[in-house]
């Protein structure tokens, strides 16, 4: 690292660890969402299972965060919210940059999921299923994780009810895998895709053309943006939707309930996801004051996926 780049610039990060009890890991988890979530700290809490390894701990929580910064008062300060003045001894480890979305696509193996079968160029079609090829790449959404995997089992589900949306939108797309899925399942929607991250942009694009997707702004076609949540000029214009599906994390999905609520038609649907089991009652209490009702849910190991409907006038 040359002396004038920052550490957070070269991409080192820190991980913390601590065991708790389940009271003070809901108790932080409640915080990072209501109170702290906008720090630089990302969270998560694990019930430690018993096992050989590790019977002693069975029953306690396993906090994992991750920091960008060398740990700092800012850092102290957060730490302090979340834990009610108390945190507890966090052991310390320096994260050396890794491109881990690329390292965590290698080697993938096909997935089914809903009606879908999602594969790398590498692998064959499947004989039955619709086929969708993802390649690795710099952007999250391969079909392997539970999110982006029940998100596509919701969109099965919602086709097998009859369910046939004329305009979606996909916040926070990623590799622009649900956007493309959606667009196999509903072919005459206008779909448009969006990422905060720019390097999406160009794989988006990609992958629709490996998919024989076409872009562009009109029916059966994709059509993407960059931006943040909901602010975009194209993604204010299209509105309002009728399902609209977003797999980004606890977080962001409760700050934006205003703007999707505000964004969606009366009777549409909408699909979340990136959340864990224990976040799943706040996400949803905070879909509910928009006037939204529970449909239906999907629970993979720890990952909940939602899909809410704003009632019909
Ligand atoms: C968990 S990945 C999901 C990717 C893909 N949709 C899937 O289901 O696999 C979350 C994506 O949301 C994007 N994201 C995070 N916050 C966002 C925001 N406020 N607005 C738009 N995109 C966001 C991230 O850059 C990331 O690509």
């Amino acid at each position: 690292m040359s002396a004038d780049i920052t550490a957070e610039e070269a991409g080192i990060s820190w991980k913390l660890t601590a065991l708790v009890d389940r009271t003070a890991a809901e108790a932080a988890l409640a915080a990072s969402v209501e109170d702290a979530w906008d720090s630089d700290l990302v969270m998560s809490a694990h019930e430690v299972e018993a096992d050989r390894y590790d019977p002693i701990n069975a029953g306690l929580w396993r906090i994992e965060a991750w920091y960008p910064r060398k740990p700092d008062a800012a850092l102290r300060a957060t730490l302090d919210t979340m834990f009610d003045g108390n945190p507890p001894d966090f052991a310390l480890e320096k994260v050396e940059p890794e491109d881990w979305v690329t390292i965590s696509q290698q080697a993938v193996e096909p997935v089914r999921a809903g009606p879908f079968h999602i594969r790398t160029p590498d692998h064959a079609a499947a004989p039955e299923g619709i086929d969708l090829v993802i390649p690795a790449s710099r952007a999250f959404g391969t079909g392997q994780h539970e999110t982006t995997a029940g998100c596509l089992a919701m969109l099965g589900w919602l086709r097998a009810r009859g369910v046939h949306p004329r305009d979606i939108a996909d916040i926070g797309t990623g590799t622009g895998l649900l956007a493309i899925g959606a667009l196999k399942l509903f072919p005459t929607a206008n779909v448009i895709a969006s990422d905060i991250d720019p390097v999406c942009d160009e794989i988006v694009r990609e992958n629709a053309r490996g998919n024989a997707v076409p872009l562009g702004q009109r029916p059966g076609a994709l059509h993407y943006v960059t931006a943040p949540g909901m602010d975009d000029p194209a993604l204010r214009a299209r509105a309002p939707y009728d399902l609209l599906i977003a797999n980004i994390l606890a977080g962001p999905l409760i700050t934006l309930a205003p703007d999707f609520a505000r964004a969606v038609q009366p009777g549409a649907h909408v699909v979340l996801a990136g959340l864990l089991t224990t976040q799943e009652a706040r996400v949803t209490r905070a879909y509910l004051q928009q006037g939204l009702r529970r449909e239906h849910r999907i629970v993979d190991g720890d990952w909940s996926i939602l899909c809410l409907r704003m009632p019909a006038r």
